[in-house]
């Protein structure tokens, strides 16, 4: 039977841009790691050098990468304090998934604390970072593969609804099968969350740790990313549940997209800040400092208020916290919010996290583009997500969708988009 997907329009610029993406993706990563540790440090400038051969391949790189895999899927396979259903598939059954991912970023936290504690050279990570990010890559397209050949068995209700063109080089980027799983373990939902959030807020703290070998102390910039960016992946963590309901785990399928990008992309592009930091060290004072934790506030403020709201309302619209704002009805038998914060536009999560992203850059100081590449390609992505999201809610919920951008008629950023 041919899959659903294979009449689904194509995204990304199809097989062509899929296929550029592949390489521009690990290319601009490869990029970003040089140029942080170059003297200029510039963003739009060639690579300051090619790294040969040896500067990328270790075996000790190799080692300790899959060490932290299996660190991390021992964690995973721990009991849980809590199993949640995913939503409703194909078939009409729900996945269960377990709910213990802070769980694992405090063991890790634990396990780290205790490996300092008896002599192990954190800040020596930093000097890895190239050869870790390399053998990661070839980890995310080995591993792309697997699930590629993976798909080709599994049965047709497995699918994702895009991935399944029928051409080959697509379908590998977007993946294949929607929820791969071995027995209860599932690849996309251990993947998108727990090695690679880990591994960055574990890599800023290993260029924090670096930077007060080399100057005495951290400094007051490099305190200020690595602690924005930790509240940011811990409330990830304890926010676990709600990744379920996201377009990555009900709409995308597993593939080299999402592999390399929670695998690699997350802790090796998101932990620029310091990355850059620790090589190109900023005078921060205590009144900027102050105003920058007063923006990251305000922006985590509207990211999760926004967030909880929708995922209490999604949970139980009578709950007394949700119960008195207005909605609009759907064929569906669902609603959509049309005041409070989904009242004010139609993506106030994405907003208060661009907020966010402008506040972890502004300690790297306004001298070099490099550390608001983060920024910037955020933007991009969340505006192309939104797109998609949009697609999709007009698909589920026709009319009532339209009635919604009637009456939130701006995405992200009230009267500007
Ligand atoms: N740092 C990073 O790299 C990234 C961070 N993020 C963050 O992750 C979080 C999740 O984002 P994302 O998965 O894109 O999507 P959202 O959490 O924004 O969810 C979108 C879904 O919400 C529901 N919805 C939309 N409008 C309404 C409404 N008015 N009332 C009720 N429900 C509504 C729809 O699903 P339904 O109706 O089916 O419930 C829609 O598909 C965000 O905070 C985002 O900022 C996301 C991507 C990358
Ligand atoms: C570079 C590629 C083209 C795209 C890679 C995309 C991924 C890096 C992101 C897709 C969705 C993500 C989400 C998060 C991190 C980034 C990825 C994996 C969060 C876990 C970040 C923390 C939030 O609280 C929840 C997010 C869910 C989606």
């Amino acid at each position: 039977m041919a899959p659903q997907g294979s009449r689904a329009p194509l995204e990304f610029g199809g097989p062509l841009g899929a296929a550029a993406l592949m390489l521009l993706l690990p290319a601009t990563m490869f990029h970003l790691l040089l140029a942080a540790r170059s003297g200029p440090a510039r963003l739009l400038d060639l690579p300051p050098y090619l790294p040969r051969l040896e500067a990328l391949w270790s075996p000790r790189a190799l080692l300790l990468w899959f060490t932290w895999l299996g660190l991390q899927v021992a964690f995973y396979l721990l009991p849980a304090r809590k199993m949640a259903e995913g939503q409703e598939l194909k078939d009409k059954s729900r996945l269960r998934y377990p709910i213990n991912g802070f769980q694992a970023l405090v063991l890790t936290a634990l396990l780290v604390g205790l490996g300092v504690l008896v002599g192990l050279p954190l800040g020596a990570l930093t000097e890895m970072l190239l050869p870790l990010a390399f053998v990661a890559t070839l980890t995310a397209f080995v591993f792309s593969l697997l699930l590629y050949l993976k798909a080709l068995i599994a049965p047709a209700s497995a699918l994702a609804p895009g991935g399944n063109s029928g051409n080959p080089i697509y379908d590998f980027f977007l993946g294949r099968e929607l929820n791969p799983r071995i027995g209860s373990f599932d690849f996309k939902y251990f993947c998108e969350l727990r090695p690679g959030l880990i591994a960055w807020v574990l890599i800023n703290l290993a260029l924090l740790v670096q930077e007060a070998e080399l100057r005495g102390s951290p400094s007051l910039a490099m305190w200020l990313v690595n602690g924005f960016q930790l509240l940011y992946v811990g409330d990830a963590l304890w926010h676990e549940e709600a990744v379920l309901t996201t377009m990555d785990i009900t709409h995308d399928g597993f593939g080299f997209m999402l592999a390399f990008g929670d695998l690699v992309w997350v802790p090796f592009t998101y932990s620029l800040q310091a990355q850059f930091l620790l090589y190109h060290p900023q005078p921060l004072e205590l009144p900027m400092a102050s105003a920058l934790c007063l923006m990251n506030a305000v922006g985590f403020y509207i990211f999760r208020a926004a967030n909880s709201q929708k995922n209490t309302f999604r949970k139980n619209p009578s709950d007394p916290r949700v119960a008195d704002l207005e909605t609009i009805p759907t064929a569906t038998g669902r609603q959509l919010l049309v005041s409070g914060w989904w009242g004010m536009v139609r993506h106030p999560n994405y907003l208060g996290d661009l907020i966010m992203a402008l506040a972890w850059s502004l300690p790297c100081g306004v001298s070099h583009l490099l550390p608001y590449f983060y920024l910037l390609y955020f933007t991009a992505l969340l505006v192309h997500r939104e797109a998609r999201d949009e697609q999709q809610c007009l698909q589920k919920y026709g009319l009532a969708w339209h009635e919604y951008c009637r009456r939130v008629p701006y995405r992200i950023v009230p009267y500007v988009y």
